[in-house]
């Protein structure tokens, strides 16, 4: 169990907030123009595959001092060893936190419980391997001794989310199979998916941790029954139905045969287990050995983590700095803007990965706590952001930390295509950070011949503050080993900021209520009496949903 510290009693907050004080004027052309070698000494590279450009920030070396004490004074390191140690940092849940050994390729023992779980680990990973080179190579046959091409992962949540990104981040090792994922309960989602497939050679993979989400199962039954409409006997569903799951007797209870189920266990949190069985759809997407990949560079970035000194690790440096906008200048979201359409479902994982982790207000001891915790995560590719949304973030009234993401290398390097994607990319922090000043807007009306009417009155609209921090984070390429790292990079920056925010990160009990509400109205749902037993809003709503039904 990990230790409550209110990390604003600390002296390092207090420093921090005297800091802020003090550095109000700070700005980034001042702190660009007087040190030469900014960017060396506030970036860090990882390996071969990325370089993190954290110059771009309100921060100076003051500045850093002082939040790697604040990471000190809050136990940050032994946070970090006890959950490589299986200690039970889910304390609300009782669980460990081990994502880490399911990608821990040097296979040393990690024991939970006093077992080692590697063996278990390994035991799934090779069954995982087993299962998709049949499926891949076409050994794997379906109930008519077609082969399959198509396969639709059916699960919402992190048993969507990380596959579904990761299966379109590496759609350039694409196998021959195709990949679906349907997550929403909303029967479009799985009719449309469905229109287009052949039962005979469609394979569905029913992703759940517990086996018991509404969404999931409603999905998986559906399709159950879209399958026997076609294959009609039972028997089959053998063939077509595997299943990634902690609940062995569900599934059971499902039909599926336990030879198709993956299993894996409670200490993989839902928002984490892209790495573990739940993976399985990107085995599929990519193969086996690009998926081992995938763990390999999520496990180089777990020892960066686990043994680097804060001052060049990536993951406390990302979260030491989120931290500086969050508590300190108020900034109430953080955008992810990756410029490689590979990644276009990159920010939306992380929303999950962050909101449904450091969305708390209450700290560890129960308390409400009197900061701010976890921002608002959003985000969409560029350049598409630009003709979007960039508007606010260069000229509106909110701080929007943004973090830009691009490869060095294109995997579709088609004519021109990716030097001006990467001007794009280099353009934008630039025009954030240093902006464009009065002065400069009025040379170019002036070289532009325009009269002085015309300047007075356009000026001010033309003028970018600037001053608006931004991390570039520099990918030599978009591989499995280097998403693997990156993904990892993000997960370990989220536990940082929360070991420091002092709240558990790895429970989600924000997300119950909503289901057990849902689940008191769906009966209410199934005639035509007036409903009464809510507020007036609810019931209206409800009531005028029945009626217009009818
Ligand atoms: O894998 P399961 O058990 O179906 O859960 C799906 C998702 O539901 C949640 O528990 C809550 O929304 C997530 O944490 C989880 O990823």
């Amino acid at each position: 169990m990990l230790k409550s510290i209110n990390p604003t009693q600390t002296a390092a907050w207090k420093a921090l907030t005297a800091h802020f004080e003090d550095a109000q004027d700070l700005t980034l052309t001042s702190l660009f123009a007087n040190d030469p070698n900014r960017f060396d000494k506030f970036s860090v590279q990882f390996g071969n595959d990325i370089l993190l450009d954290y110059s771009k920030n309100l921060i100076s070396e003051q500045t850093l001092d002082k939040l790697f004490a604040l990471a000190d004074e809050t136990e940050v390191k032994g946070a970090i060893e006890a959950m490589f140690l299986g200690d039970k940092i889910n304390h609300t849940e009782g669980r460990s936190v081990l994502h880490v050994a399911l990608r821990n390729r040097s296979n040393t023992p990690v024991m939970v419980d006093g077992e080692d779980v590697m063996p278990a680990v390994n035991a799934v990973l090779e069954k995982m391997k087993g299962f998709s080179e049949r499926l891949i190579n076409g050994e794997w046959k379906g109930y008519t001794g077609k082969e399959i091409t198509d396969i639709v992962n059916i699960g919402i949540g992190g048993s969507d989310l990380g596959p579904y990104m990761v299966s379109e981040a590496l759609a350039a090792y694409k196998t021959r199979l195709n990949l679906h994922f349907v997550s929403n309960v909303d029967g479009t989602h799985v009719a449309e998916t469905l229109k287009d497939l052949n039962p005979e050679t469609t394979l569905f993979l029913i992703a759940s941790k517990t086996f018991t989400t509404q969404e999931t199962m409603t999905n998986a039954l559906s399709a159950r029954d879209w399958f026997l409409a076609s294959a009609e006997d039972q028997a089959h569903v053998a063939k077509h139905f595997a299943a990634l799951s902690t609940n062995a007797q569900a599934v059971a209870e499902f039909g599926i045969d336990t030879e198709n189920m993956f299993e894996f266990w409670d200490w993989v949190g839902g928002r984490y287990s892209l790495w573990s069985a739940i993976g399985l759809s990107i085995c599929l997407a990519i193969g086996y050995d690009n998926f081992v990949e995938l763990l390999a560079g999520a496990h180089d970035m777990d020892k960066h983590f686990q043994s680097s000194p804060f001052t060049e690790n990536l993951p406390v440096l990302l979260a030491l700095i989120g931290l500086w906008y969050n508590n300190f200048h108020g900034a109430e979201s953080e955008a992810i803007l990756p410029y490689d359409q590979y990644l276009h479902r990159f920010a939306a994982y992380f929303q999950q990965g962050n909101m449904e982790s450091n969305g708390k207000y209450v700290d560890r001891d129960g308390k409400s706590v009197d900061y701010q915790t976890g921002p608002i995560i959003w985000g969409e590719p560029g350049t598409n952001g630009q003709h979007a949304f960039y508007q606010l973030i260069h000229q509106g009234t909110k701080l929007i930390p943004c973090d830009f993401i691009a490869p060095v290398i294109s995997h579709n390097p088609l004519s021109d295509h990716h030097p001006k994607l990467m001007a794009n990319f280099f353009a934008q922090t630039e025009a954030l950070a240093f902006g464009k000043n009065r002065e400069q807007v009025e040379a170019e009306f002036a070289e532009a011949g325009k009269s002085a009417e015309e300047v007075a009155d356009l000026v001010p609209f033309k003028v970018f503050e600037g001053n608006r921090p931004t991390n570039s984070i520099l990918v030599k390429q978009i591989t499995p080993r280097s998403l693997g790292a990156l993904i990892a990079m993000y997960e370990h920056k989220i536990f940082v900021q929360g070991v420091i925010w002092n709240i558990y990160s790895f429970d989600q009990w924000g997300v119950e209520l909503g289901k057990q509400l849902a689940n008191q109205i769906l009966p209410e749902l199934a005639d035509q009496d007036e409903v009464t037993s809510h507020d007036s809003s609810t019931n209206g709503l409800i009531n005028a949903f029945k009626q217009w039904r009818a």
